[in-house]
């Protein structure tokens, strides 16, 4: 088993830079399979566990994937399978996301039930309802969903009853295919949507509105391989700015955007975190002092969810008591009880938790309970006294590339060992430098 071992004290600086977001790469190469002729070639693409994934489940149906560096190139040209068994999807759930493009191309996709995870229960109700719409008859049974459209998908009008990711990408993605208009209401906003469309609009399709809560897509024939270009990873952007803003420090995050991440900014503003616009990316400074706050998550363009945990690690640092409340997920709060080994000072009341600061951190050994909450671990590591071992890096590892690296480039005292090579005495016996 491998652990991060992170000895709190110091104060990172520097430049480092955000890669291709998970959230975006996840489906535009599950888009990829929906084109017929051509390649795609696919730029920025991070070397993050979750596109490993995503690359087998498309390979595993006859796609032709070739890795070069951050550059993936994808041949789906060829007669694809329609099955995306459990195998893949159980270890990411964004494997769903072939559901679209397979029951356009084929009219036909059987892909495994997602199932829970660890933030909640993550029905998909909302993806079935827009294929249904579309004209697919849906079963769900001994594990399977299945979807058949006999002939061609035919475009609808379809308000979804939450704004849900995943099923506007998913619908929109089938809708790009489908036989005349489709009219998609209260869809989510994210910024990964709005990449998706443009590399379906690339290979042909014709979507409009893709980041309001109206997308109007009128379906073409066929799509054709493009090139694109991943946008940069606001919640990796975001991770790296707390890590600055909770250490006192001074970091130039590269490719960090402050049209994806106003709330964050803002947040961070109100906790009297410094933030500067430059030419490639956002500076954070971290303050002497931080103030609570309060924050809410919400869908696209209000607090994400995916910032929440890095978010309680840098109020556990601040000054008054600070409230958050998770409107998204409702089991995201599996990181408090991890926080707590590190004496944290904070209460869960229903969907809020209550954080009174600054908590006197101090290392402990923790578990990563998702990849949010792994990072955020290591954040608060950054700031506590002594050594915390972070484990189950799995999680991490679905989200982040060469985490360790980059903080231990800012400066951070912070390694990645395999349980064997740990060599507690030493680490047991040293002195922990705290210069904060
Ligand atoms: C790969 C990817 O992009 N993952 C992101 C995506 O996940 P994902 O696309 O799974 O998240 P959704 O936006 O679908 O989920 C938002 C909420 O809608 C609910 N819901 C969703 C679908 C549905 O059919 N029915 C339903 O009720 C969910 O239970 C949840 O409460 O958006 C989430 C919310 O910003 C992020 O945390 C994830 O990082
Ligand atoms: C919850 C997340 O991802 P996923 O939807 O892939 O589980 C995340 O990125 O924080």
């Amino acid at each position: 088993m491998e652990k991060i071992i992170v000895r709190g004290g110091r104060q990172l600086n520097g430049t480092v830079k955000a890669e291709g977001a998970k959230n975006a790469v996840l489906p535009v190469i599950a888009a990829s399979i929906i084109a017929s002729e051509g390649k795609s070639v696919l730029n920025e693409v991070p070397a993050l566990a979750d596109v490993y994934t995503i690359n087998e489940v498309i390979k595993h149906m006859n796609a032709d994937v070739t890795v070069d560096g951050n550059t993936v190139t994808i041949d789906a040209s060829g007669d694809l399978s329609t099955e995306a068994p459990i195998e893949y999807v159980r270890k990411m759930r964004a494997s769903v996301l072939v559901l679209g493009p397979l029951l356009a191309r084929y009219g036909h996709a059987k892909v495994a039930l997602p199932g829970g995870c660890a933030i909640g229960s993550r029905p998909i109700d909302q993806h079935l309802k827009g294929f249904e719409a579309m004209g697919a008859h849906v079963t769900v049974g001994n594990g399977y969903i299945e979807a058949e459209a006999p002939g061609r998908l035919q475009g609808a009008k379809i308000y979804f009853d939450v704004p849900s990711v995943g099923a506007t990408e998913n619908v929109m993605m089938a809708a790009a295919l489908a036989e005349g208009k489709t009219i998609l209401e209260n869809c989510a906003k994210e910024p990964e949507i709005v990449d998706l469309a443009n590399y379906l609009n690339k290979m042909g399709a014709k979507i409009v509105g893709a980041g309001t809560e109206t997308i109007r897509i009128e379906g073409v024939e066929k799509l054709t391989g493009a090139n694109h270009t991943i946008i940069p990873d606001r919640i990796e952007a975001g991770t790296f700015m707390v890590a600055a803003a909770i250490t006192g420090g001074n970091v130039l995050v590269r490719g960090a955007m402050t049209e994806h991440l106003r709330s964050v900014v803002s947040k961070m503003e109100e906790m009297g975190v410094i933030i500067e616009e430059e030419e490639d990316g956002l500076r954070v400074i971290g303050p002497d002092i931080l103030k609570a706050t309060d924050i809410k998550t919400m869908p696209h363009p209000g607090f994400p969810t995916d910032m929440q945990s890095q978010m309680m690690a840098l109020m556990l640092n601040a000054t008054g008591t600070s409230v958050i409340t998770e409107t998204v997920f409702e089991n995201r709060f599996m990181h408090v009880e991890e926080f707590r080994r590190m004496n944290a000072k904070m209460k869960i009341e229903g969907r809020s938790v209550i954080i009174e600061g600054p908590s006197n951190l101090q290392g402990a050994e923790v578990a990563s309970t998702d990849l949010r909450a792994g990072a955020a671990l290591v954040l608060a590591g950054l700031v506590s006294e002594g050594y915390t071992r972070v484990t189950e890096l799995k999680h991490i590892d679905r989200g982040y590339v060469n985490f360790t690296e980059k903080l231990a480039q800012l400066g951070a005292d912070i390694e990645r060992v395999k349980e064997e090579d740990e060599v507690t005495e030493e680490y047991e016996s040293s002195e922990s430098v705290s210069t904060l």
